[in-house]
């Protein structure tokens, strides 16, 4: 494997290239912050200058991007594979949180933090993003009903990954190894307090190589130490981890279509009532509410897909204003 390959480079990126950009540096987003952004190549750290027009909100951690080998300044960024993306709040510009994600850690807890509909959130996000998702319930420690909460989140999709572990022991890095491996990148996501941070350090370990690229520990102005908001640690592995900061609401908006791959059950069953506009509560013919009284549809199920559904259709712009900036369809406070 080439030093590049073990940074996540592949195909798809160098594929991107053209005749032309053959002695450009490929260089990886290690951490972004409001006035700068940092890079790594394979030698660790690497120069990356932005034009002085650049915003540094629209680089991600995790992004790929071209730079000259000598001053370091950005020719562009490359197309991203994956990108975990969210809007805040009443936000109407998503925050990138990571791209070039290959598997998406929705980390939650074994406790009353646990809520399925906050996890469906999470995976019809990392459906839209293009990683591949596994849940990680930590503080399995805390309580004997562990395999519950196991058991319950294992019946939100088919085949989905769900580790139960103590995020503070040893054997945390053991199970998340086969998405740790050489030139694979994993995120963390998940509510504040889940121990995202705590993971971080069970899977960097303490010969990490973290402090080589020099760029996860800040100081803010009162000299304090705080932790990047965002920032691409490597793993002992051979793999790469960014860790995200808590989120505390997540919405959703432009996610249609992973709302329909997540749902696929009623997007089908939607597919065959009677009325194409079938708002699936007291119409005719309604073959969702069909599947509803025959019990082949569980209703709190459908009733989390109306909520999801009216919320991306209410968070998602629909047309550009007059000064480019997004209309949406209702007013929000
Ligand atoms: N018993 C137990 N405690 C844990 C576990 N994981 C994390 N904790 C504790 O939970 C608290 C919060 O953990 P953090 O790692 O700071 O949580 P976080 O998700 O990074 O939180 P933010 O940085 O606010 O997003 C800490 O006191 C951890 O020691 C676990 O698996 N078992
Ligand atoms: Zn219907």
């Amino acid at each position: 494997m080439t030093a590049l390959k073990r940074l996540g480079w592949s195909d798809f990126f160098s594929d991107q290239l053209t005749s032309d950009e053959d002695e450009l540096a490929p260089r990886r987003i290690a951490s972004v912050h409001r006035s700068r952004v940092e890079a790594i190549d394979a030698g660790g750290p690497a120069a990356l200058e932005l034009p002085a027009n650049a915003n540094t909100a629209d680089f991600a951690v995790g992004d790929w991007i071209l730079a000259d080998p000598i001053s370091g300044m950005l020719v562009r960024r490359l197309e991203r594979k994956t990108l975990f993306q969210r809007r805040a709040g009443n936000d109407t510009t998503p925050q990138l949180v990571a791209a070039n994600v290959d598997t998406l850690f929705i980390v939650t807890s074994c406790n009353a933090e646990f809520n399925l509909s906050r996890l469906e959130r999470y995976l019809i996000l990392a459906e839209q993003a293009g990683s591949n998702p596994v849940i990680v319930l930590t503080k399995a420690d805390t309580t004997e009903d562990a395999d519950v909460f196991r058991v319950q989140a294992q019946a939100l999709q088919p085949g989905l990954p769900v580790i139960l572990l103590n995020g503070r022991s040893v054997e945390a890095r053991e199970l998340l190894a086969p998405w740790c491996g050489k030139g694979q990148t994993c995120a963390l996501v998940g509510s504040s307090g889940v121990g995202k941070s705590t993971l971080v350090n069970s899977l960097v370990g303490s010969q990490s190589d973290t402090q080589k690229t020099g760029t996860i520990r800040e100081y803010d102005s009162q000299g304090r130490h705080t932790t990047t908001a965002r920032s691409l640690h490597a793993l002992p592995g051979g793999g790469w981890v960014i860790d995200t900061p808590g989120i505390r609401t997540l919405y959703v908006s432009d996610v249609a279509d992973g709302i329909d791959v997540f749902f696929s059950d009623i997007a089908e069953l939607a597919s065959q009532c009677r009325f194409r506009d079938c708002s699936h509560v007291h119409e005719p013919g309604c073959a969702v509410q069909a599947a509803v009284a025959s019990g082949e549809l569980a209703g709190d199920r459908l009733d989390r897909w109306r909520t999801l559904v009216t919320e991306n259709r209410d968070r998602t712009p629909v047309v550009s204003g007059p000064h480019g900036n997004k209309i949406y369809r209702r007013k929000r406070h």
